[in-house]
């Protein structure tokens, strides 16, 4: 049974969280990615700006050095008194150093500020990714792969290509104004060249590699889904023969995105070569237009060697905007993902004993996992008063899981109330919503852990008392006694050391040891023989202290006899509703189920135990 959001969940959470101590963040609805994503870096704003002008000063100094130095050389060629060299000699030394310092400092500047805002970029994207639950379509490979590669983008846009793009363009214009005080036409020629270097070809590199990159990402992210599907369903598709179809399947991906890289690689190569060309190119004209202009032969040399490092400087923007080409899809994915972000909330549960009794009233809700789909519930109405216990039948479909989901806040409803102790469900932070409702969901995790850590996480610090009754009226207590490890038996990862049963009672004992005012229990005895379900069911419902209410999610109906009420779902409406002596009395649904389970289980015991 699976259960997700519907398409009708809200983009955010409400505001007017109970506690009011929550604000939520606005990140913007709308805008290209990079605006969605540079909002988020605000805080970081002084600290980014450091760092591209530290990058811009190291670009400077390089320039400086190599300037310097030629400069050095030339004139030292024609003999000169020392005295005339030393301020050079102490230059050059000086920016040696100073170009490492600077570089150094740039770095760590950058990667500080970045690293800040990538750790708020992941938790808002973590927080989306986990506000949609297991929503239709959603797989965890690509939920992984956006949380990984993609918010990745982020940092690379920062460090290569806004931080490197500033720094170029800074140190070109700072290399042009100082060649117009030697020589305006030579600074002519070296603006040109800059203009080639820096603006046409970083457009060619963005042009010739657009299409591809934007296949990048989402081919990453469906590899990132082949290895969540061929690992963790390895066995199933082993049973089905279908390992080396699905092992095709993703080598063909591969092959493409190999395919994509190569191309994307002798693109780049190609524009690299250009981009030397170019560098060449200039540095001959510039030389060329100076010694025409008159400019004395030792700064002809130092115009030429400048030319050839500014250039290089400028070319670091075809690097960036093939970065920024390939970085555009992450971005797209990551800025959808922080659209519709929700509030991230610093609420805490207040203080205090949990609840112990609370009232929830449903009235007519209604849940849609597609806008034009039937309803998976409809215009559904229930009284759940404390102390009260409810079971939910019905046929496979009929809305139950959704029930369960839309009561425990995973789902929200299309239409209708439901008010718990006076207040709006949707009011209640997501932090403090277990306090009330909460139970065993339709495939619950079991983690790979100890049993005690697994039984922990439904109330942390319990008492070994604690701990014991509840696994006592899961009915696992005997196992756990027999186990050398006790409490400290490690589970295995999903629980993949127990038996099916051994792992639905543990999820069990874990819901139980929580206590929720409401306990909602979908399918509480799946998977235990009918003989272990009766008796534990009879024992949850014996353990379950009497002003808590009980929703219980059934297929099985012995045992029913014990609840207040029993709803009969069908097509996500409630078709008969009663106790199970009235309902056994009653043609309908529930009556010719109950006669089909007790002849098959009636025949199932009459089997014994074998010889
Ligand atoms: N994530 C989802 N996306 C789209 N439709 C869904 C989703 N989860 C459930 N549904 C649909 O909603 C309806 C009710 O599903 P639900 O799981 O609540 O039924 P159920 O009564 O618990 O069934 P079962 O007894 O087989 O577990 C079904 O028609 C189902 O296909």
């Amino acid at each position: 049974m699976s259960v997700s959001d519907p398409a009708s969940y809200p983009d955010t959470l409400p505001a007017d969280i109970i506690d009011g101590n929550a604000a939520p963040v606005t990140t913007g609805r709308s805008g290209a990615p990079e605006r969605v994503v540079l909002r988020l870096a605000r805080p970081y704003l002084n600290r980014l700006l450091g760092a591209g002008l530290l990058a811009a000063a190291t670009e400077f100094a390089a320039l400086a050095l190599m300037s310097t130095a030629t400069w050095l050389l030339m004139s030292a060629a024609g003999r000169p008194p020392l005295d005339r060299l030393t301020v050079a000699i102490v230059a050059v030394r000086a920016l040696a150093i100073g170009r490492g310092v600077l570089r150094y400092t740039e770095r760590l500047a950058g990667h500080d500020a970045v690293l800040r805002l990538v750790t708020d970029v992941r938790t808002r994207v973590f927080a989306a990714l986990a506000a949609r639950r297991d929503s239709a379509g959603q797989r965890s490979g690509d939920a992984l792969s956006r949380l990984v590669s993609d918010v990745e983008a982020v940092q690379d846009l920062l460090l290569r290509v806004l931080v490197p793009a500033t720094a170029a363009g800074l140190v070109s214009v700072v290399a042009v104004a100082a060649t117009m005080v030697v020589s305006p036409a030579a600074a002519g020629t070296l603006a040109v060249g800059l203009l080639f270097a820096g603006v046409a070809l970083p457009v060619l590199a963005t042009v010739l590699t657009r299409r591809a990159a934007a296949e990048l990402a989402p081919l990453r992210g469906a590899l990132a889904t082949d290895a969540v599907d061929l690992t963790h369903g390895a066995a199933d598709l082993a049973a089905f023969g279908a390992t080396d179809r699905a092992r095709g399947a993703a080598t063909g991906r591969i092959q493409r995105l190999a395919r994509i890289e190569r191309r994307l690689a002798a693109a780049g190569f190609a524009v690299d070569a250009l981009g030397v060309l170019v560098a060449g190119l200039t540095a001959g004209a510039v030389l060329l237009v100076a010694l025409a202009d008159g400019v004395a032969g030792v700064l002809v040399g130092v115009l030429a060697v400048g030319t050839l490092v500014a250039v290089e400087v400028a070319l670091a923007l075809v690097g960036a905007a093939r970065q920024w080409t390939g970085l555009r899809a992450g971005l797209t994915r990551v800025a959808a993902l922080l659209r519709e972000a929700p509030a991230v909330t610093a609420a805490t549960p207040p203080p205090g004993p949990a609840p112990t009794a609370v009232e929830i009233r449903f009235s007519d809700v209604t849940v849609r996992y597609r806008s034009a789909g039937p309803p998976a519930l409809d215009r559904f109405r229930l009284d759940l008063p404390p102390g009260r216990r409810v079971a939910v039948v019905g046929p496979s479909g009929a809305g139950k899981s959704t029930l369960a989901a839309v009561l425990t806040g995973s789902v929200r409803p299309a239409a209708g109330r439901i008010v718990l102790d006076g207040q709006d469900l949707s009011a209640y932070p997501a932090e403090l919503l277990p306090r009330f409702v909460g139970g065993l969901l339709a495939e619950a995790y079991v983690f790979h852990a100890t049993v005690r850590e697994n039984l922990l996480l439904g109330r942390p610090g319990a008492p070994e008392e604690d701990l014991n009754a509840a696994t006592a009226a899961a009915g696992l207590a005997r196992w756990v006694r027999e186990q050398p490890d006790g409490w400290d038996t490690v589970v295995g990862e999903e629980g993949g050391q127990l038996s099916g049963g051994q792992r639905q009672r543990l999820a069990l004992a874990r819901a139980l040891l929580a206590e929720p005012a409401v306990l909602v229990l979908d399918e509480p005895t799946e998977g235990l023989d009918p003989v272990a379900a009766d008796d534990v069911l009879a024992s949850v419902l014996a353990a379950t202290p009497a002003q808590r209410s009980v929703l219980l999610i059934s297929h099985r109906l012995r045992g029913l006899d014990a609840v207040d009420e029993i709803l009969v779902l069908e097509s996500g409406r409630v078709v008969q509703r009663g106790r199970h002596a009235d309902l056994v009395a009653t043609p309908g649904w529930y009556r010719d189920q109950w006669q089909l389970q007790e002849v098959a289980e009636r025949g199932y015991l009459a089997l014994g135990p074998l010889p």
